[in-house]
């Protein structure tokens, strides 16, 4: 007989009473999107971020997710992480492959340089489609179905297909250049994923400089995350300080990641972020967060955009407009994807020294964004 999985509500915790450095971030009201004057808005919205502030974050808000439906996954991810540690390694992530879909568990790893345990665990859940239909899902997923596969396809065709459109006019390219490139339907790396922070005491957080999660950009093209009270998000702004993102109800935090930045030369802004410990009323929480991690389809080859906004601005080179019109031999985003997986997630430990370079084929980043001039980790 079937196992039923009940989800016990989830209590959002109690936002922080400590007066943080907050990031005020663009916001972008989807129900905007519908209309042709809606949409300019938006656009100009989106270029404001990019060329004012010079960040690739923004608050989305009226996405058509109701709040209860949000509370719902933050309860189905809490509802996971109470299951048995067998039962959640039952998929694990092949990392060693650079495969990122499935479970990975906490205190695998040390955090680099010192003997503190990794503290974060997450499940990544591939896309509904026929594609993946073979996946090995977990029983807890199966029973709930219904439910995380309308929110899984809504995070695509609701909030990150309109995105992808506004960076696509933003950049004067045909309006579903970005969509045609990230079609749900196709095979992709894009996950729901449910992540869990345990929290950690402070003297092991004083070892590893109260990060959580080390300076990082994201690896895919656009990150959607479920606002969440917890703090500890941070963004890095263009003086070079990191703010707190603000609890907003029923708002998306989006930013930018590498193969989108790759795709159009770092304007489309690859931005930095981190998780540190959360301020002290926050610090005992498990920390849940829910998020939507979009890829380009996996056979899309990472090439510049021939966008007549980069042209005008001289962002593109002679060499960068050569190469996109030799697609056969360029990177895939599949390939880059599955490369930086490898070196992040398949080692004994997290997290390189600061300043340490990634590096696949012509595609190049910074594995850790941490200061790397006082030659101690402690700069971070
Ligand atoms: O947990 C968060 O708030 C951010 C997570 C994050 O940056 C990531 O998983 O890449
Ligand atoms: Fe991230």
């Amino acid at each position: 007989m079937a196992i039923s999985y009940p989800i016990p509500k989830w209590d959002r915790p109690a936002p922080t009473t400590h007066e943080l450095n907050w990031a005020e971030l663009t916001e972008l009201p989807l129900d905007l999107f519908d209309t042709p004057d809606g949409k300019a808005e938006l656009v100009k919205r989106v270029k404001h971020a990019l060329e004012v502030e010079d960040l690739g974050f923004w608050s989305v808000t009226n996405t058509g997710f109701s709040e209860e439906e949000i509370e719902h996954q933050f309860a189905i991810g809490q509802a996971f992480y109470k299951l048995p540690l067998e039962e959640r390694k039952s998929n694990s992530i092949d990392a060693a492959n650079g495969g990122y879909l499935g479970y990975r568990a906490a205190y695998e790893r040390t955090i680099n340089g010192t003997d503190v345990l990794d503290n974060m665990e997450l499940l990544n859940i591939p896309k509904y489609t026929k594609n993946f239909s073979e996946t090995p899902r977990h029983e807890i997923i199966k029973a709930h179905e219904a439910e995380i596969s309308d929110f899984h396809r809504r995070c695509w065709y609701d909030v990150a297909r309109k995105l992808f459109v506004l960076f696509a006019l933003a950049l004067e390219l045909e309006e579903n250049y970005f969509v045609d490139r990230h079609d749900y339907e196709k095979v992709s790396q894009d996950h729901l994923r449910y992540m869990m922070y345990h929290p950690r005491s402070v003297e092991d957080d004083e070892k590893c400089n109260n990060l959580w999660s080390w300076a990082h950009t994201d690896y895919g093209s656009l990150t959607l995350l479920f606002s969440q009270t917890v703090s500890g998000l941070q963004v890095k702004f263009a003086d070079g300080t990191y703010r707190d993102i603000r609890p907003k109800k029923g708002s998306i935090v989006v930013n930018v990641a590498d193969t989108l930045s790759f795709m159009t030369k770092g304007y489309l802004r690859s931005t930095i972020h981190r998780v540190t410990r959360p301020p002290p009323d926050q610090a005992h929480i498990h920390r849940i967060g829910v998020l939507y991690g979009c890829r380009p389809n996996d056979d899309v080859p990472v090439v510049v955009a021939p966008s007549p906004l980069l042209q005008r601005l001289g962002y593109l080179t002679p060499e960068d407009i050569a190469a996109a019109s030799n697609e056969k031999d360029a990177v895939t985003a599949g390939e880059y994807v599955a490369a930086r997986v490898k070196a992040v997630h398949a080692g004994a430990t997290y997290g390189n020294a600061p300043g340490t370079k990634f590096k696949h084929g012509n595609l190049e980043v910074l594995e850790n964004f941490g200061e790397v001039n006082s030659g101690s980790k402690a700069s971070i």
